[in-house]
């Protein structure tokens, strides 16, 4: 199974276990960073050296022709790290499913660089259906139907390949379950799994370790991470506050209440952006 190596350093999880509540972001005020960010593995050069994957101008969120959110001009290149903070309600979930086309723009521009199949979303398991009368196995075989069309019907997926990448998120003993009887916190890693299954060079999520524990919020940003650096796979992820996230980060998105961004750069040399604040 496509997987990283257990990264070389050991700390995360105790960092994350002792984040300070105080670490909280103020999203009226640009936030300090936890005081050990995770070390990034690849040279400071790397990521501005990458490809633009992502390039979005003048882009306004909304629903009904009315606008939440924007205009928003950013970019994003591949090898990053991007993380999204922002309080309750003011979009950033509207923002992810925007950008891959669950709800259209209200006005302004999404320039992808990579086909749609190489990229994969995880939900909030709070969207799913509560009654979905499907097992952890199924839900993890759809990952491979992506794009397929009808034609996916026919595949028949290899069980071996599905545990191994129930293996990678600790939940291969959960394979025959029905996903609607897990944890919400379980159910978070089912999804991450079925993502991964797919190989994606890009990876979207909101709020993936939201209903963790601590120490399984910080086995996930470890794996994330990990993915991240050794595969050279590009992540988007809603978080809540999370120290852990910050420090994995090498570019924070801050949304306010307005509906405007400010990005925070973390590594010195992917200072790519000239404008910080749009
Ligand atoms: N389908 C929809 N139609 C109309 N309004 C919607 C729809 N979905 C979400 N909204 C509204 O858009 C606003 C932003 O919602 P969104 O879920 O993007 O916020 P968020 O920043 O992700 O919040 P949270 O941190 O609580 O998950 C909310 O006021 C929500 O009620």
């Amino acid at each position: 199974m496509w997987r990283p190596e257990p990264l070389p350093r050991t700390s995360a999880r105790e960092r994350c276990m002792s984040a300070d509540t105080d670490l909280r972001p103020n999203f009226d005020q640009p936030s300090e960073l936890p005081h050990e960010p995770i070390p990034p593995c690849l040279p400071e050069d790397h990521i501005s050296r990458q490809p633009t994957l992502l390039q979005v101008q003048g882009l306004v969120c909304g629903y009904g022709g009315k606008g939440l959110l924007g205009p928003l001009d950013f970019h994003l290149h591949q090898g990053t790290f991007m993380l999204i903070e922002g309080p309750n309600g003011v979009g950033k979930s509207t923002l992810l499913k925007t950008l891959i086309g669950l709800i259209p723009p209200v006005s302004g521009r999404i320039d992808w660089s990579l086909p749609a199949d190489a990229l994969r979303f995880v939900p909030q398991t709070r969207t799913l259906d509560p009654m979905l009368p499907a097992t952890v196995f199924d839900v993890l075989a759809t990952g491979l139907h992506r794009g397929r069309g009808l034609s996916a019907l026919r595949i028949r997926p290899r069980r071996n390949e599905l545990l191994d990448a129930l293996e990678v998120v600790g939940m291969a003993h959960l394979c025959d379950h029905l996903f609607r009887e897990l944890s919400e916190g379980q159910k978070q890693l089912i999804l991450l799994a079925r993502a991964l299954l797919g190989k994606p060079r890009l990876l979207l999520l909101d709020e993936p370790s939201a209903s963790m524990d601590p120490e399984r919020e910080a086995t996930t940003i470890e794996l994330l991470h990990g993915i991240q650096q050794q595969l050279d796979v590009t992540v988007m992820m809603i978080a809540h506050g999370s120290a852990l996230a910050r420090s994995a980060s090498s570019r924070i998105m801050r949304i306010d209440r307005r509906g405007h961004i400010a990005i925070e750069e973390c590594l010195k040399d992917c200072l790519d952006d000239p404008h910080h604040t749009h």
